[in-house]
């Protein structure tokens, strides 16, 4: 359901709101929000290490723990960072009384950020602010002692703050190109909060055709221990409206809009100039309901700013539970990696049935391949007897299909004539290949090219095999049907008529 409200909204004026930048990377993001031209909003720089403080272009800085840390900052120590906070809580009182909205900015895993930013939370809301804060989470390789840090202040923040932001910088990083620098990769981070910055005062500060008020963008974050899902794009030229749109979704927040699936209430807000049109907010509205479920409470807030020209901007907030925000991440990353999940379940997945079939499939493949190298044998099963010769050019196939066990030199010797001996049929077989292939030819080369077919032993015993079974002269092969070896009484395996259990110089008789 989308909700338009057109009575006087809760806005407030610039001079009500402050930006507050707590700790080394709290400093960092401020000086990026001043840089992106937030003018109007107050930046207050809070920080230990005095260099830092020095370096802050914010107009209002106070140094914590001045007598605690002599100007160092909290050596990664929360606790330190806590109590240089405390040192100052008057002067962070002073700061922020008469103020509706505070923007808390901190890179959580450090000891100042971690350890003032609850504090300097609590302060804002005991005076009556409506709080956001917004927080990095430390990249992987920064370690677990950071990361703990990171998770324990972050608890703590989102039950004090009204809405809590988390940017995890590990995802910031996927804004940048591997190869880039870590600078460049805090540097997209902070462009990132400084934007959303800059979306929610630009929602509730500017009056709007359609307003959002605190009271809005506090019942789309209302609920506690979430996580916020923010997004916001900006786009000029035809198509602005479904661009704009389409950054927004691109944010890491959002997942590429996978995350806003299973949201039950989300603010939006489209700011543009005067050329604004209803047709492109509607057309935006349109597309932006393909991500979001059919019984959503969508807050909707239109403003025209002369100041944006050409532009248009669309800011969408929502939040999930910090549970459900969890899980979803899990689902997510489940559903990218879904093909190779069934790819490696796949053997338990394939019926015995369909896994027969295959075997049955590849081994015809293999039959097939080998054809050439049986029709060689059959050539000379020719030189035997019917009968022994199709025995022959099974167990070759066999051999050469890798199936059964190579037979034991008294097996071979059985298949041979009482009076020949191993030695005796291979002259014979020599002969008869002699005769067969050209004078230049001799049995060598006609070995070496049977070894271009099959390589290793397996020729050899197949070779043997058949020299084994030569017995006497020449005699007609059976062509009517055929002999399916192993496969006889099974379901025959036609393809295009031919039944390829039947051995191939067989089939290539008929
Ligand atoms: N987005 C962003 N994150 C940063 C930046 N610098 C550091 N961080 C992150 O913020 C965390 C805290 O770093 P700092 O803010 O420098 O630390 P601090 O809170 O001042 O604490 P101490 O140095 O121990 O006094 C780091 O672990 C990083 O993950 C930055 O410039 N931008």
């Amino acid at each position: 359901m989308i909700e338009y409200q057109r009575d006087e909204q809760q806005t407030i004026p610039d001079s009500q709101v402050k930006i507050i930048g707590v700790g080394g990377a709290g400093l960092n993001m401020i000086d990026r929000v001043a840089l992106d031209g937030m003018l109007g909003a107050e930046l207050l720089a809070l920080a230990s290490d005095a260099r830092s403080l020095t370096s802050s272009v914010a107009s209002e800085k106070v140094q914590l723990g001045a007598n605690l840390t002599m100007g160092l900052g909290c050596g990664g120590d929360p606790a330190h960072g806590e109590r240089a906070a405390k040192e100052q809580e008057t002067e962070i009182r002073d700061a922020l009384r008469d103020r509706k909205m505070v923007f808390v900015c901190v890179g959580l895993g450090g000891g100042t950020g971690s350890g003032a930013a609850p504090l300097v939370t609590r302060i804002a809301r005991e005076l009556g602010a409506f709080v956001v804060v917004f927080a990095t989470m430390p990249f992987e390789f920064e370690g677990k002692r950071r990361r703990d840090q990171a998770e324990t202040a972050l608890k703590e923040l989102s039950v004090i703050a009204n809405a809590l932001v988390t940017f995890e910088n590990g995802r910031m990083g996927e804004l940048v190109l591997a190869s880039q620098g870590i600078h460049e990769a805090f540097a997209a981070a902070d462009r990132m909060i400084s934007e959303s910055i800059q979306a929610v005062t630009r929602l509730v500060v500017k009056p709007g055709i359609i307003n959002i008020g605190l009271d809005d963008l506090m019942s789309s974050l209302s609920a506690t221990r979430s996580r916020c899902l923010f997004g916001s794009g900006v786009a000029e030229g035809e198509n602005r409206s479904q661009a704009a749109l389409q950054n927004a979704l691109t944010s890491p927040l959002l997942d590429k809009g996978r995350l806003l699936k299973n949201t039950k209430t989300a603010l939006v807000h489209v700011c543009g100039g005067e050329g604004m049109t209803l047709f492109e907010v509607e057309l935006l509205m349109r597309d932006l309901s393909k991500h979001v479920p059919d019984d959503a409470h969508i807050l909707f807030g239109v403003a025209v700013d002369p100041n944006m020209g050409d532009s248009l901007s669309v800011t969408i907030i929502s939040s999930l539970p910090e549970g459900s925000f969890v899980k979803q991440e899990e689902t997510v990353v489940a559903v990218e990696e879904l093909p190779e999940v069934v790819e490696l379940e796949d053997p338990i997945a394939v019926e015995p049935v369909v896994e027969e079939e295959l075997a049955k499939e590849e081994l015809n493949i293999e039959v097939a391949s080998e054809g050439s190298l049986l029709d060689k044998l059959s050539e000379m099963a020719e030189e035997v007897d019917s009968s022994e010769s199709i025995v022959v050019v099974e167990e070759a196939e066999s051999l050469i299909e890798g199936e059964v066990a190579l037979l034991p030199d008294e097996e071979l010797e059985a298949e041979v004539s009482d009076e020949q001996s191993v030695e005796e049929v291979s002259v014979e077989v020599d002969q008869v290949a002699e005769e067969s292939v050209s004078d230049e030819v001799d049995e060598v080369t006609m070995f070496e090219e049977l070894e271009k077919e099959v390589t290793g032993d397996l020729i050899d015993e197949a070779m043997k095999s058949a020299a084994a079974a030569v017995k006497g002269s020449q005699a007609e092969l059976e062509l009517d049907g055929g002999p399916r070896g192993k496969f006889e009484g099974e379901a025959p395996n036609l393809v295009d008529g031919e039944d390829l259990d039947i051995p191939p110089y067989l089939r290539n008789k008929r």
